[in-house]
């Protein structure tokens, strides 16, 4: 381990040691690669006061916008350094990692735009009887101290989605990412600092998920939690944080319909890119794939033809798509999900292998919904294919979920286009494209178990600002 760098915890704008280290894992080679300080208590209460006296000393909206913009640039910079790490901890291919480094130095840029355009509105207070000579306005004011926690599968560009419009509002943040892919959240901690961000404002505690957690919630000095990852952890936090203001992205298990009247070709070729990209552990990764019945042949063996190529292993190579999973664990869990539903009737066109961590892209047909690979979200390269025969059918078998983050659906009837747009319970119903469409400016979050609450830095922004109304007695 001669070479394995060790990074601290960021507080107060010093790194800071601890008695206790993890380490991280390269999730291809298994080998250790870097090795995290693990916070105790003290650490995280001490961030907390610091991130807390940081403001303080507030910053303007151009001096936010200016510091976000330094930090967009500087990551760009660094898109090499950054890129690798993401290979390296995630397991990431190498030109999805490219593509996360890019993204993420858009969201701060969007965040920088956004600091510049926080606004509150006129109020008519003036047309209520009796307030004829009163003039009322509302101010967006920041939160204060917010807590962001973040999951392990896109580790930098939703890292970069809650600290990109936090401290465009104004406030500070006490981030927790993911213990098993810290890295590249700590080097964001030179990035801002080169930019000019305060010391205090963005505050790094890594470790033990759970604890920091519950230290994090025990402070009420934390005004809000900002939280991407499981519906488990995500339910822990609502009901912990009490009165706070939440927000939480959680999971999925992704609807695709493909109706007759489709491109398949297209649809074919989407479904298989938006389904294996980072091995399916992605919150929108289409799983459920609901094609018509006149067309599932032919759309299946074209999907089949698709997923044969995808090429699976060393994810530094530019030729691989598919890398490992984050675990050997994860991977051996879907492995044991799609033998179930394999036992319960489901038939694999192609996939169904495991190499270590590496499970091969897997297109289920005859799936229903009573398999996990239908109703739990797997979270791993599994796509299952389901028929039907009305719209009105495939529009029920779609909400027949726990989940509703997003939806896609491949037709060229604007009418039903229309109707699922209305019908579909999801947050975002992405047309002629499968569910896992993402640009960093839009809103995106769901509703039933996939969350409460928006990101994109102008949404965001507006649940972690408090909207303050003025009223001027002018009489
Ligand atoms: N909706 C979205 O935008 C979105 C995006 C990415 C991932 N996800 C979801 O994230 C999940 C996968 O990520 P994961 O395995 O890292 O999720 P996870 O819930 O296990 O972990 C997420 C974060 O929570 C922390 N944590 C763990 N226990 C905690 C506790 N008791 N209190 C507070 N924090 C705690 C972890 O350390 C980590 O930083 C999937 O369900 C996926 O759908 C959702
Ligand atoms: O895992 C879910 C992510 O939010 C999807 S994306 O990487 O932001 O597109």
């Amino acid at each position: 381990m001669g070479n394995v760098k060790t990074y601290g915890l960021w507080i107060n704008g010093v790194w800071r040691e601890t008695e206790n280290t993890a380490n991280i894992y390269d999730k291809y080679t298994q080998e250790v690669y870097a090795q995290i300080a693990v916070a105790e208590k003290q650490h995280v209460d001490e961030a907390v006061a610091g991130a807390k006296e940081a403001l303080k000393m507030p910053l303007s909206p151009y001096e936010r916008y200016t510091i976000l913009s330094k930090a967009a640039l500087a990551l760009k910079e660094r898109k090499d350094e950054f890129s690798y790490v993401l290979v390296k901890e995630v397991g990431k291919p190498i030109r999805e990692a490219r593509t996360e480094v890019e993204r993420a130095a858009q969201t701060l840029e969007i965040s920088a735009e956004e600091a510049k355009r926080i606004h509150g509105e006129g109020v008519p207070v003036e047309a209520a009887p009796g307030s004829e000579n009163r003039l009322a306005f509302t101010l967006r004011v920041p939160v204060g101290v917010i807590a962001a926690i973040t999951p392990f599968n896109v580790p930098l560009n939703l890292v970069c989605h809650k600290v990109g419009p936090a401290l465009a509002a104004g406030n500070s943040v006490v981030l927790k990412p993911a213990e098993v892919t810290s890295v590249c959240a700590l080097m964001l901690a030179e990035i801002f600092t080169e930019a000019g961000l305060p010391a205090g404002r963005l505050q790094i505690i890594t470790g033990n998920g759970s604890k920091i957690g519950d230290w994090l919630l025990e402070n009420e000095d934390v005004r809000m939690f900002t939280f991407t990852g499981s519906e488990r952890v995500g339910k822990l936090i609502r009901q912990k944080a009490g009165i706070r203001k939440v927000a939480l992205e959680l999971g999925n298990n992704s609807a695709t319909i493909v109706h007759k009247d489709a491109d398949i070709k297209q649809a074919a070729t989407l479904v298989c890119q938006k389904g294996f990209n980072n091995a399916g552990q992605v919150c929108i990764s289409v799983q459920r794939v609901y094609v018509h019945e006149s067309i599932s042949e032919e759309f299946i063996e074209k999907l089949k033809e698709k997923t044969e190529v995808l090429r699976m292993g060393n994810p530094l190579l530019e030729t691989t798509d598919i890398g490992p999973m984050i675990s050997l664990r994860e991977a051996e869990r879907v492995e044991s999900w799609v033998n179930e539903a394999v036992e319960q009737g489901a038939e694999i066109v192609v996939g169904g292998k495991r190499n270590g961590a590496c499970y091969a892209p897997t297109v289920l047909k005859n799936v229903n919904n009573d398999m996990k690979v239908c109703h739990q979200e797997v979270f791993g390269p599994v796509v299952g294919i389901e028929t039907y025969s009305s719209f009105d059918e495939v529009i029920a078998k779609v909400n027949d979920s726990d989940y509703g983050l997003q939806a896609g659906l491949f037709t060229k009837d604007l009418n039903l286009a229309m109707k699922a747009a209305k019908e579909i319970e999801v947050g975002g119903l992405i047309i002629n494209d499968a569910s896992a469409y993402r640009v960093d400016q839009m809103p995106y979050g769901g509703i039933k178990n996939s969350g409460t609450g928006k990101e994109g830095p102008a949404y965001a922004i507006e649940e972690m600002t408090e909207e303050r109304i003025i009223v001027m007695n002018l009489s």
